[in-house]
């Protein structure tokens, strides 16, 4: 293969549970770890020409990867890509594999305020981008300046604010195959103690209300227009359902949690099972925020 004669750290035959929040996914037959943008740019070129797909790991907060694994590359941020400046007084530049926690501490520690929102957020950088992750009224759309990204054909790209076509859980980049390498975001000078109590705020109450004690990939499901899926899920009695090991959190009825060796069927037949109930009962459709994989 091509893809291994080019100097670019891999892994051969991983298990992809290990690198999902959800603690869930088969194998995959080959990991990616590039260093530089030259080598993302060889990756994407490479799986290109030799028609292998690929798929971007952050830190798989977002994924339901099937018990059959993914029959492609993966290429993975974490760890590597975690280069992260100040660009100017007010705009921190932060790589791909940065996780959000590490980027709202260095804004609070320069006194810029805009991120706060984020923390607690299990992502990275790239990832959260590419979702408009948002949390407690702030979406990544309010702070993100522009995107670095490498495009399909492996060429080095930016886009600004104005061309991200950013909206709920939505990007440019949502369903397509570019991968961004870094993001600059734009902030205001505030007190770093000011910035620090809003973090730790949101923080505390992501705590009490999330089941972060389990593997999950957060919410399951994205608002829909009018209603809250949790709210809907727990109002047609399914708080506590399980198949195998998955379950709607008895903490909080938007996340279905890994109880414990659970398998990706397991969580599909949850999920067709509270969408059927809900549809059924409200009338509602819910639709899946967790990304599949290898379907
Ligand atoms: N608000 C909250 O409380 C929470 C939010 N989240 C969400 O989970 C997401 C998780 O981020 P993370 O764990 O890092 O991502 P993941 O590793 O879960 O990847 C999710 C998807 O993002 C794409 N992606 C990831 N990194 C990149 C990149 N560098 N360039 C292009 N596409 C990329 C991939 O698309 P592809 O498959 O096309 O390759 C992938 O399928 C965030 O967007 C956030 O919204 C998760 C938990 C809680
Ligand atoms: C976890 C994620 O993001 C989360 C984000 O952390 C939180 C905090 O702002 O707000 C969203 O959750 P959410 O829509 O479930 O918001 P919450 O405020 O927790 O709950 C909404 C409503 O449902 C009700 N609710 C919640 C839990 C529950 O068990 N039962 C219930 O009825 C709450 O009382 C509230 O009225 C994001 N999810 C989506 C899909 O928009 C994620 O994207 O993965």
């Amino acid at each position: 293969m091509l893809l291994k004669q080019q100097n670019i750290e891999y892994k051969e035959n991983i298990s992809l549970s290990q690198y999902t929040s959800f603690k869930i996914g088969g194998p995959c037959p080959l990991m990616l770890l590039p260093h530089t943008v030259q080598e993302v740019e060889q990756a994407v070129v490479s799986c290109k020409q030799e028609n292998v797909p690929y798929l971007i790991l952050g830190n798989g907060s977002n994924m339901l990867v099937s018990d059959d694994g993914y029959d492609g590359a993966v290429i993975w941020f974490h760890h590597n890509f975690s280069e992260i400046y100040l660009e100017n007084e007010t705009t921190v530049y932060a790589q791909a594999g940065v996780s959000l926690a590490g980027l709202c501490v260095f804004a609070q520690k320069h006194g810029l305020s805009g991120l706060e929102f984020a923390y607690g957020i299990p992502a990275t950088v790239g990832g959260a981008v590419y979702m408009n992750a948002g949390a407690y009224g702030g979406e990544m759309k309010d702070a993100v300046s522009y995107a670095d990204y490498v495009d399909e054909t492996g060429k080095l790209c930016r886009k600004y604010l104005t061309e991200l076509d950013f909206s709920y859980r939505h990007s440019f980049f949502t369903n397509t195959a570019n991968v961004i390498v870094g993001a600059g975001f734009s902030l205001r000078p505030e007190e770093p103690e000011k910035i620090r109590t809003a973090m730790d705020d949101f923080y505390t109450r992501r705590k009490s209300k999330q089941p972060l004690e389990y593997p999950s990939a957060g919410s399951t499901f994205k608002r829909p227009q009018g209603a809250y899926a949790a709210q809907l899920i727990e109002d047609c009695g399914l708080k506590g359902r399980t198949v195998g090991g998955a379950q709607v959190s008895e903490k909080h009825s938007g996340f279905v949690i890994n109880r414990g060796g659970a398998t990706c069927a397991d969580v599909l037949e949850l999920i067709r099972i509270i969408q059927e109930t809900v549809k059924e009962k409200t009338g509602f459709t819910l639709e899946c925020e967790v990304k599949r994989i290898g379907f």
